[in-house]
């Protein structure tokens, strides 16, 4: 009989491949998974998130993207494999499933689809979007600086052609808008996470400031125990603690922008390495980094739940 090849996802695969799985997994869980296109990219790419739900309307939700830095592929790869978990877990794990019966969750897999192609095709370390910038022969705006959060603010270059340049205004970037335009008429979502890599952190905001917020002490100890959760599976040591204390300050950040609109559960993730190898994780590291960030996105999916 023809063997279903099954997707192997201890691998690193091209945007193509990614979307026509997507295709396969709603097709697998249509009473739990929809895809939904939020929009086109600079070069035209459809934007798509998966949306994991069991019913209601407006459920409180849970945002995780990956893929914003489009070099750090071991997000990518970890976003995959955890939405397979998510679909193949539900109904079987308790926890998941108590948690999908109350709440939505929605993945943002490749949430800057022109750079990943990019990495693919031409330039494996390019990290911005593909837009051009006029006057300058320098393509791309970093869109972990496109958010209006601090924006322009020390921490984002104004130079075109670096890569942590922010763009000509907030939310110049199609991408980042598409998913601003998602967030804000849904309204209705409790946590923001944003998967990057590598360092191994787990951070809160600020980015732009290395003022505390207000719920620094209950972010830092959920973040904290989280991350016990996920070093309990492989010794996996991460660090705990503000963007711009924890690494340095960087203005317009994904998650200081959705913490600011009042999403308290804002959260990002530096994956696995420490720097041996960096962006170019071997394609073996994939599964165990997801399995073990798996555990800590679970602890905080069931305390966002739960409070
Ligand atoms: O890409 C990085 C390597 O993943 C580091 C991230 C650190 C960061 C993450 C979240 C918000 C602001 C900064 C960045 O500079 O945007
Ligand atoms: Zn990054």
């Amino acid at each position: 009989e023809r063997r279903t090849r099954s997707f192997n996802f201890g691998a690193y695969h091209s945007l193509e491949t990614i979307y026509s799985w997507m295709d396969t997994l709603v097709a697998q869980y249509p009473n739990l998974v929809s895809r939904q296109e939020i929009g086109k990219s600079y070069e035209n790419r459809p934007m798509y998130v998966l949306k994991f739900s069991t019913g209601g309307s407006k459920r409180p939700a849970i945002w995780i993207d990956t893929g914003i830095h489009s070099r750090e592929w071991v997000s990518q790869a970890t976003g995959v494999w955890t939405a397979n978990k998510i679909a193949t877990d539900y109904g079987t794990d308790a926890s998941l499933t108590s948690l999908l019966n109350t709440m939505d969750i929605y993945m943002l897999l490749l949430a800057n689809p022109d750079g990943y192609a990019y990495t693919h095709s031409n330039d494996r370390m390019w990290r911005k979007t593909r837009s051009i910038n006029s006057g300058s022969v320098c393509r791309g705006v970093d869109p972990n600086r496109n958010w209006d959060a601090g924006f322009g603010g020390p921490g984002a270059s104004r130079n075109p052609c670096s890569d942590s340049y922010h763009g000509p205004s907030a939310h110049s970037e199609i991408e980042v808008r598409n998913v601003v335009n998602l967030i804000q008429g849904h309204g209705n979502f409790k946590s923001f996470i944003s998967v990057h890599a590598y360092s191994q952190l787990l951070m809160y905001p600020y980015g732009y400031s290395c003022e505390k917020v207000p719920d620094q002490p209950e972010l830092d100890s959920v973040g904290r125990a989280a991350v016990q959760k996920l070093t309990s599976l492989y010794g996996t040591r991460y660090k705990v603690g503000s963007i711009c204390n924890i690494i340095y300050q960087a203005s317009g950040g994904s998650i200081d922008w959705s913490y600011n609109i009042g999403i308290k559960y804002s959260y990002a993730f530096e994956l696995r390495d420490t720097g041996r190898y960096g962006f170019i994780l071997p394609s073996n590291q994939i599964i165990p980094t997801a399995s073990e960030t798996w555990l800590a996105l679970k602890h905080l999916m069931e305390y966002v739940r739960d409070h």
